[in-house]
């Protein structure tokens, strides 16, 4: 295809002789040459009954046609340099969008060809097939000119989350750009192999597969999370010149382009890690687009953004510089995804008034350069100056990682130690009763360890302690570190405490067998919505639901949190004392499994008080259930509520494992109704506070819907690591099986725990997923016998009628460990 020049523009040092033509040439100031692919629906999609309002009318026009009927209006024309329907193969597209700008790289032109797209619209699948079939070409043509003498290099890199990695290096630390007067941008310390032979080529790129950040995102199974860049370098010179004359020898570069799909995290549904890759890939794809529409309407003139972004600054001879460019924008054809697709076209009718202005590159020039630098070094004090400044720099960020690291170390331990406070807590609480308690109620008199070790027994003035390990790191750069944790710390408004226990030795330390020579402990009360001396939660907060009683909230917290994620280093350390621990895990879990069923017993009797309350008040409850069908039995009715609730804890990020205990122990017999009831309205309330905004009104930061989302990350990891320590290999094998997870995926765990309760519209693989997770957590048979030892067998009791024929916890408890110890 022949490209669009600027009028009155002539390349300058077009044909290298015997190269340009076949091998690509062009060069001079030209518009980047753009290209539209449409890709077929997908099986998804087709499922979805979806529909494509795109259709490709000839090679350069593709249009949109809303078929809807009400919105039927005339029809929008978008032209490109070339538009490739559904059905075009990759080989077309290169052919026609690509192979001319590729193979100017053997005319010594650097060349850029890359793919731009929403997530799953197709970057990847074209990408692959274009690097291929264009280094594929360039073998080909070295083999037919043997006149010449060609070095290949290959490098690779990829941007995530804003990092430079390298994706052939041995290290995974982040590269750094450096500017160079000569060169512009330059990868520092990236590696650069020279390729022997094809073998070796392909070699390479399956290292850069598998290197590459793939994550699964709703859209895309294999999203890539990260943009890529593989850059080929080609060096040739006249063989007869081989060491001798460098007037006809070349270096330029092509660049195949990747970029990572833009996405609305609503349609992507992502959430944590995902989420935060989702930000950072549209933040840099938002550069680049501003970068293109600036150059587009004023060409080079005024300032172009290229350093807001990594992505930019090492694409910038490929946007206006020095190369020519090839853009294809991959669509989507999907309704659902229109608007996503009409940014495209838009990011592609700009990227099309670009101009470049690519010249050969004789190594003879760089050769010159290289000369002058020797003659004329940069003077050897700017030379140690810099050196200096470097190395500060160096010394800087390395204190920071350092910091970081210590850092997460800590709020790992104070995280994992408030757990184990609270589990033990739970435990203590037993029948979950404050009892009187004969110390100062203001608790001003106390000293705060003994506030720890009687914690929960104040009626009236119910105070909860947690212990949270400090060591001396923080309290050096106490006051000089206000961020991160220690900013935690002193969030929870105690920042006297420190002095307190600075004094004196806890005499009731939780932990007296720690070492003399470990951190000394520093108490951290509860956050404030534990302290309220009316044991109600704020009734706005995120447990704020009529009738929910705050230690409910506390029970769950072990939940809500899971373990610490932590870092690979770390994790080994961590999974080496779990596994010596079971009995531990074992502990843990039935402390959860009472809470949870404590918790939901308060609950329905809190829900049973309201029940009157609104009886008596002829007020109607926002939250009421919708009358029953009159159609339906009681059984189908329980039945459609079940399946309400699983989806309301999707919508609301519930801890995984309450709603396995709760999916195993109320399958919708009536005897269960009372409890799905309560569920169903806390749930419903939960969503419409969440809808209304509600949230963000002051609740605690680890509750808030962001944080369900990590806390839901932090419980699958928890989970993950289970996987390896409770089932046996044969039985994950079997799991991954059956759930669709091919030998050779990597991180096969991760996948298989992703997706339970991933799909609330599937009963089956909801039953599977709580059967998977009741097993990982060690929940004995949930049948009436486990129900009877938690107490649930009983419908909730009027509280006026509590005193007498109450929840019998204290039995509930003891018949429970007798269960357990059985079990
Ligand atoms: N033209 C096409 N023909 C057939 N299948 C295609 C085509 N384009 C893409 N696909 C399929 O669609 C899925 C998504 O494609 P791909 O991973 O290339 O998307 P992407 O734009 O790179 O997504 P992301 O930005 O999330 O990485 C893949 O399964 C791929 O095989």
């Amino acid at each position: 295809m022949r490209r669009r020049r600027e009028e009155g523009e002539e390349s300058d040092e077009r044909g290298v002789s015997g190269i340009a033509g076949e091998g690509g040439g062009g060069g001079g100031k030209e518009r980047i040459q753009v290209s539209v692919r449409l890709r077929p629906l997908n099986a998804k999609e087709l499922v979805r009954n979806e529909l494509s309002d795109w259709e490709c009318i000839n090679d350069t026009t593709i249009i949109f046609r809303n078929s809807l009927p009400e919105r039927s209006m005339t029809p929008i024309a978008y032209n490109f340099d070339r538009v490739f329907r559904c059905d075009s193969t990759t080989k077309q597209v290169y052919e026609e969008g690509a192979k001319e700008v590729s193979l100017s790289v053997l005319s010594g032109i650097n060349a850029s060809i890359f793919a731009y797209g929403q997530t799953s619209s197709g970057k990847t699948y074209t990408m692959t097939g274009i690097t291929e079939l264009a280094m594929g070409d360039i073998y080909d043509y070295i083999q037919r000119h043997q006149e010449r003498a060609f070095v290949l290099k290959f490098s690779a890199i990829e941007i995530y989350n804003e990092a430079v990695k390298d994706l052939l290096g041995t290290e995974s630390v982040p590269l750094r750009l450096l500017d160079d007067p000569y060169r512009g941008t330059v990868i520092e310390k990236l590696t650069e192999e020279t390729l022997r032979n094809w073998a070796h080529m392909k070699e390479l790129l399956s290292i850069c597969e598998v290197q590459r950040q793939i994550g699964e995102t709703l859209l895309n199974e294999t999203s890539s999370r990260s943009h890529q860049i593989l850059r080929l370098t080609v060096e040739s010179s006249a063989r007869e010149s081989v060491g001798e004359d460098h007037s006809s020898a070349l270096s330029a570069s092509l660049d195949f382009v990747d970029l990572a799909g833009s996405e609305r995290a609503s349609q992507a549904l992502s959430a944590g890690v995902r989420l935060k890759e989702g930000c950072h890939i549209n933040r840099s794809l938002l550069t680049l687009g501003s970068v293109i529409r600036k150059l587009s309407s004023q060409g080079r003139n005024g300032h172009i953004p290229y350093r807001d972004s990594k992505l930019t600054r090492i694409l910038q001879p490929s946007l206006g510089g020095n190369a020519r460019t090839a853009i294809i924008c991959t669509l989507s054809p999907a309704r659902g995804h229109v608007e996503q697709s009409k940014n495209t076209l838009l990011f592609a009718g700009c990227a099309k008034e670009v101009v470049t202005n690519a010249k050969v590159n004789h190594l003879q020039r760089e050769l010159a350069r290289l000369e002058g630098e020797l003659r004329c070094p940069r003077t050897a004090s700017s030379m140690s100056q810099a050196e200096t400044l470097l190395k500060e720099k160096d010394a800087q960020i390395e204190k920071m990682g350092r910091e970081i690291k210590e850092l997460t170390r800590q709020r790992d331990l104070a995280q994992s130690r408030l757990e184990d406070l609270l589990t033990a807590a739970a435990e203590d609480r037993g029948p979950r009763r404050w009892e009187p308690c004969s110390c100062d109620p203001s608790g001003a008199s106390q000293d705060l360890s003994s506030s720890i070790c009687s914690g929960n027994h104040h009626q009236g003035s119910y105070r909860e302690v947690h212990c949270v390990e400090q060591d001396d790191w923080r309290r050096r750069n106490r006051g000089d570190d206000e961020s991160g944790e220690a900013l935690n710390y002193r969030e929870s408004g105690h920042e006297d405490q420190e002095s307190v226990t600075g004094q004196q030795e806890a005499p009731h330390s939780f932990d007296r067998s720690r070492p003399h020579d470990s951190p000394p402990l520093t108490l951290v009360r509860s956050p404030p919505y534990l302290e309220r001396d009316d044991h109600t939660p704020p009734s706005d907060s995120l447990g704020g639901f009529p009738g929910r009683p705050e230690k409910f909230q506390v029970g769950l917290l072990p939940f809500i949190h899971g373990r610490p994620e932590l870092e690979p280093s770390e994790r080994s350390l961590d999974e080496h004392e779990a596994e010596g621990n079971m009995a531990a895990d074992a502990e843990q879990d039935m402390a959860s499994i009472r809470a949870f069923a404590d918790g939901l017993k308060e609950m329905a009797q809190a829900q049973a008080a309201e029940g009157t309350a609104a009886e008596e008040t002829p007020t109607e409850k926002p939250w009421r259930n919708p009358p029953a069908s009159p159609s339906s039995s009681p059984r189908e009715e329980l039945e459609k509520k079940r399946r309400e609730i699983v989806e309301l804890w999707h919508a609301c990020d519930i801890p995984l494992l309450h709603r396995t205990f709760f999916f195993l122990l109320f399958k919708g017999d009536p005897g269960d109704s009372a409890y799905m009831e309560v569920e169903w309205r806390r749930l419903s309330s939960l969503r419409r506070a969440s809808a209304q905004g509600n949230l963000y009104q002051p609740v605690p930061e680890d509750i808030r819907p962001s944080s369900s989302a990590r806390a839901l990350r932090r419980e699958r990891g928890m989970l993950r690591r289970r996987m390896q320590r409770r089932l046996s290999p044969e039985e994950r094998e079997g799991l991954y099986r059956e759930w669709g997870i091919p030998a050779e995926s990597k991180r096969r765990k991760a996948r298989l725990v992703r997706l339970l309760w991933s799909d609330p519209g599937n009963m089956e693989l909801t039953e599977e997923s709580a059967s998977i997770i009741a097993k990982l957590v060690g929940l004995p048979e949930p049948d009436e016998a486990l129900k009877e030892a938690l107490g649930l067998q009983f419908l909730p009791q009027r509280p006026r009628r509590r005193s007498q024929n109450g929840w019998r916890k204290r039995d509930a408890v003891s018949d429970l460990s007798r269960v357990l110890s059985s079990g």
